[in-house]
């Protein structure tokens, strides 16, 4: 019987497997940050361990660093706290880090790859649930808690139960002006946020397959949206291109017989499946979520479900509730709501493309922030991804039309810096949780992509960007 892409990874990585099915998997990379690493190094210390592999580690500090001025450094005292403790234990302990004044500093999700220490094949860990973006490279990627990192420092693996697996084909071409976000969402939209509990999801069909690297981390960055904690994409032509000469690539004669075997990173055509999702990309529009689920999304063209529609009580409940929260009226036009702030960053969606898809937004609708716009910020992934857009005269772009642009890190995605929502304000964000207080107390986010939220910038409120994209 053939095998998934998920099956290959996991048997090339067990080292030993228990009758009820536990098994100790080898773990290749290992990325930390500030938030879950300090009491897996205090752990160590207390037993007196040391890391059993340093190369196979690197850390960056990215939820707790400011986006404004860094010469100033950390003001809030608890950041400050968090950001010291790492820098500390990453030189007791001999970790390679990426410092805050470093220019390779960034979003862990978004440096791991752009250095060439994801790769694939790999088995790659965080302390971060949104590791399954690393998954777009063909590696088995996902998130751990702190004891499991300290586990992982302690003896380079990690004790797993195998996932079942989930084949989600996206066939066809999206419509202009709907890419990445707008499938994810979709497919969370139809599967719901527990839909893919218990598999890993492997994305694939046409639709996937035309995706930059970027775009396919932007899918799989949001597979722990869709309940999967790890998500996956094929290796093909796209995967290798990108991570040819990459500081933590492979080169020479190694690069020739990794390229060999990455070759072999696909499902077999006889694999099979313990569920299967079919989508048509062309059905798919620009997505807006409307509550405060990630699985509560709708076209922009669709108008604020009404609960009244709804039979089931406890759907009801919940629509009702997401409503209040929103403060949102049924049967509103999506297209009607107005916003107050404008995240573009994350994860999910800072990279360069994401970067560039927002400025040729900006730059096509022309002037600047709706004046109804308090804060329009953007925040790239990395230090390298901002010196790039740099480079091609995007920032400029944004501040002639009245952005921010900030210094990377998580910033405004769950406001763990000084980059918040005030109670009560609504924003069009490109993350991917959208939950009660995420990006501040009482603040009410919309996610959507960075097209999208360049458009709700210009024009104060959601609009179809298709339209400004020459998609209708
Ligand atoms: C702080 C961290 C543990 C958390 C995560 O695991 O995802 C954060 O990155 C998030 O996005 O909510
Ligand atoms: S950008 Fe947001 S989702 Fe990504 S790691 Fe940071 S806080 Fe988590």
């Amino acid at each position: 019987m053939g095998r998934t892409l998920y099956d290959k990874i996991w048997d090339e990585h067990v080292v030993h497997t228990e009758e009820d099915g536990t098994a100790v998997l080898y773990i290749d990379r290992h990325l930390v940050h500030e938030v879950t690493s300090p009491q897996a190094f205090e752990g160590l210390d207390i037993a007196g361990r040391k890391v059993w592999r340093l190369s196979a580690n690197l850390a960056v500090s990215d939820h707790n660093v400011p986006t404004t001025d860094r010469r100033q450094g950390i003001a809030d005292p608890i950041s400050r706290l968090q950001v010291d403790t790492l820098d500390k234990n990453c030189d007791r302990f001999g970790i390679t880090q990426f410092k805050m004044s470093d220019k390779r500093q960034g979003i862990v999700h978004v440096i791991g790859p752009e250095q060439g220490a994801t790769l694939p094949g790999m088995t790659v860990v965080c302390g971060d649930s949104h590791t399954s973006t690393h998954g777009a490279f063909g590696a088995l990627a996902h998130g751990i808690g702190t004891s499991e990192v300290e586990h992982v420092l302690a003896t380079q693996t990690l004790l797993a139960r195998k996932a079942r697996n989930m084949l989600i084909k996206v066939e066809g071409q999206v419509p202009r002006g709907c890419g990445a976000k707008d499938i994810v969402l979709a497919i969370i939209g139809r599967i719901g946020t527990a839909g893919g509990t218990g598999y890993t999801i492997e994305f694939a069909g046409s639709a996937i397959r035309s995706l930059s690297m970027e775009g396919r981390m932007t899918v799989c960055n949001m597979a722990i949206e869709a309940g999967a904690r790890a998500g996956l994409v094929a290796v093909d032509d796209t995967t290798i291109q990108y991570v040819k000469g990459r500081p933590y690539s492979p080169a020479g004669v190694e690069w020739d017989q990794a390229v060999a075997y990455w070759r072999t990173l696909h499902s077999d055509a006889d694999a099979e499946w313990d569920a299967v999702i079919e989508l048509d990309a062309a059905q798919i529009k620009p997505q807006v979520t409307w509550g405060t689920s990630p699985e509560m999304v709708l076209a922009v063209d669709d108008r604020v479900p009404d609960p009244e529609k709804e039979k089931d009580a406890v759907k009801r409940a919940a629509i009702e509730r997401a409503l209040q929260y929103m403060a949102l009226e049924p049967n509103r036009a999506m297209s009607d709501i107005r916003i107050d702030k404008v995240f573009i960053g994350s994860c999910t969606n800072s990279r360069i493309e994401d970067l560039r898809e927002a400025a040729a937004v900006v730059r096509r609708v022309g002037g600047r922030v709706a004046s109804n716009v308090k804060l329009a910020m953007v925040v790239p992934g990395s230090g390298l991804v901002k010196e790039q857009a740099e480079r091609e005269g995007l920032d400029q772009v944004f501040k002639a039309a009245g952005f921010e642009w900030r210094e990377p890190g998580c910033s405004m995605c769950l406001a763990m810096n000084a980059d918040r929502l005030e109670p009560g304000e609504r924003c069009a964000s490109t993350s991917n949780r959208n939950f009660e207080g995420r990006q501040g107390a009482g603040g009410r986010t919309h996610l959507v992509s960075p097209a999208m939220a360049a458009a709700a910038a210009m024009e104060g409120h959601f609009v179809d960007v298709r339209r400004i994209a020459g998609g209708t």
